[in-house]
């Protein structure tokens, strides 16, 4: 009773002294009190907000990481209270951190902890987010560069395997903002269902966890992160179930690039530039899509397509209207192929030999899977 009545006087002299010390002397000691505080204070915090700035456009990539780090390590443990959710698309449920709520974490021996902070505006019903790290202060130089790395990375690999991923097909829009329509991607084929020699297999899935995994290797020798594969064989030998088995290995999106909707080289660019890393690019039966003879076309074709552009008034260069051969190996191999990151490009044929040498050479297409014969050990996957 008699501590009750001591907090209450002692609130009382506080609003005295409020009311008569003037501002800048209350601030002061405000700001004693704060750095006392910190001083005494064990830990540090970091706040990593949603957005960089004030805009509310530019996302905080470092944001994103926590969210998707938080996801991968099991929170359901270590916080009281999470905010689930799955979109319309995905079967994936998705947790985060509800607001205002901490979740624990140790990184070499030493406990840290996320906060998740929601604030609501008062003027209007924007949310603004942040995560606040606590880690021992006494450590923080030691700990905080190590320990982002650690949550970017896991993060990074989460998000690869969980994302819902998809198949995008060209709309024949693709100067335009987005060229590219998609559904979600949901082919079953594995390296497990496809009846393959078991020596083909483990060549294609050691090659591929090595692509997937060497950024450094690839900036180390100065080469856009991408690799390009050649599938070829009779009808029906499974060349599409090969590259389905590819993408769920990887968790890559599909880029299913229809040739004949491509009206022009600047086009193709285009939509080269819209697709995203850590996907496939295929294009199938190559020797079908396009004059593989390029540059070397025929006289009789050049001149019906310059009469053919006169007539529409149109520029008289032979590379109107169509995509050339120049243009598919700029895309697969020129200065925008570097756009994006982690990228394979395939392409598909039922007859390698009427392809132009320079579209599969190494270096462009690395690999090359010829898929006609079907031997033993594939026989007995078919079978069963
Ligand atoms: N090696 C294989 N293992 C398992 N299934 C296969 C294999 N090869 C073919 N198939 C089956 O045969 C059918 C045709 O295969 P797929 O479409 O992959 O062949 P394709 O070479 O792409 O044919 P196309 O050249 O006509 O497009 C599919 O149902 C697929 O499941």
């Amino acid at each position: 009773m008699e501590l009750l009545s001591q907090i209450w006087s002692f609130l009382g002299l506080l609003t005295v002294l409020q009311n008569i010390l003037p501002v800048q002397l209350l601030s002061f000691l405000h700001s004693i009190y704060e750095s006392l505080q910190d001083f005494f204070n064990p830990y540090s915090y970091f706040e990593i907000p949603e957005f960089n700035g004030y805009s509310g456009i530019d996302v905080n990539d470092l944001y994103l990481h926590v969210n998707l780090y938080l996801n991968s390590i099991n929170t359901s443990t270590t916080c009281r209270r999470l905010t689930l959710s799955r979109s319309k698309s995905s079967n994936r449920i998705s947790y985060t951190v509800a607001p205002n709520h901490t979740v624990h974490d140790s990184f070499k021996g030493y406990h840290l902890s996320w906060t998740h902070h929601v604030e609501t505006a008062q003027d209007s019903l924007d949310e603004k987010r942040s995560f606040t790290l606590k880690l021992p202060k006494r450590h923080r130089m030691t700990l905080l560069d190590p320990y982002l790395e650690h949550v970017t990375t896991r993060g990074e690999e989460f998000e690869r395997v969980s994302r819902e991923r998809r198949l995008f097909t060209n709309n024949g829009h693709g100067s335009f903002e987005s060229g590219w329509s998609s559904v979600p991607f949901r082919h079953p084929s594995t390296f497990d269902t496809l009846a393959l020699e078991p020596e083909l297999k483990k060549q294609l899935t050691d090659d591929l966890m090595a692509f997937s995994e060497g950024k450094e290797f690839y900036n180390k020798i100065g080469r856009a992160w991408k690799r390009g594969y050649l599938l070829h064989g009779p009808p029906g030998s499974g060349k599409s179930s090969l590259i389905a088995a590819m993408a769920n290995f990887l968790c890559y999106n599909v880029y299913d690039l229809e040739l004949s909707k491509v009206s022009h080289n600047s086009e193709l660019r285009a939509l080269l530039i819209q697709t995203t890393s850590r996907s496939i690019i295929v294009i199938e039966d190559i020797d079908c899509s396009i004059d593989l003879t390029g540059d070397r076309i025929t006289k009789n074709r050049r001149l019906q397509s310059m009469a053919k552009n006169s007539q529409h008034g149109g520029d008289n260069g032979e590379d109107n209207g169509r995509v050339t051969l120049s243009g598919l190996l700029n895309f697969t191999d020129g200065l925008w192929s570097c756009c994006g990151e982690e990228r394979v490009i395939v392409f598909t044929t039922n007859h390698r030999d009427t392809i132009d040498p320079a579209l599969i050479r190494c270096g462009r297409m690395d690999v090359h899977v010829g898929l006609d014969t079907c031997g033993m050990h594939a026989f007995k996957t078919l079978l069963n």
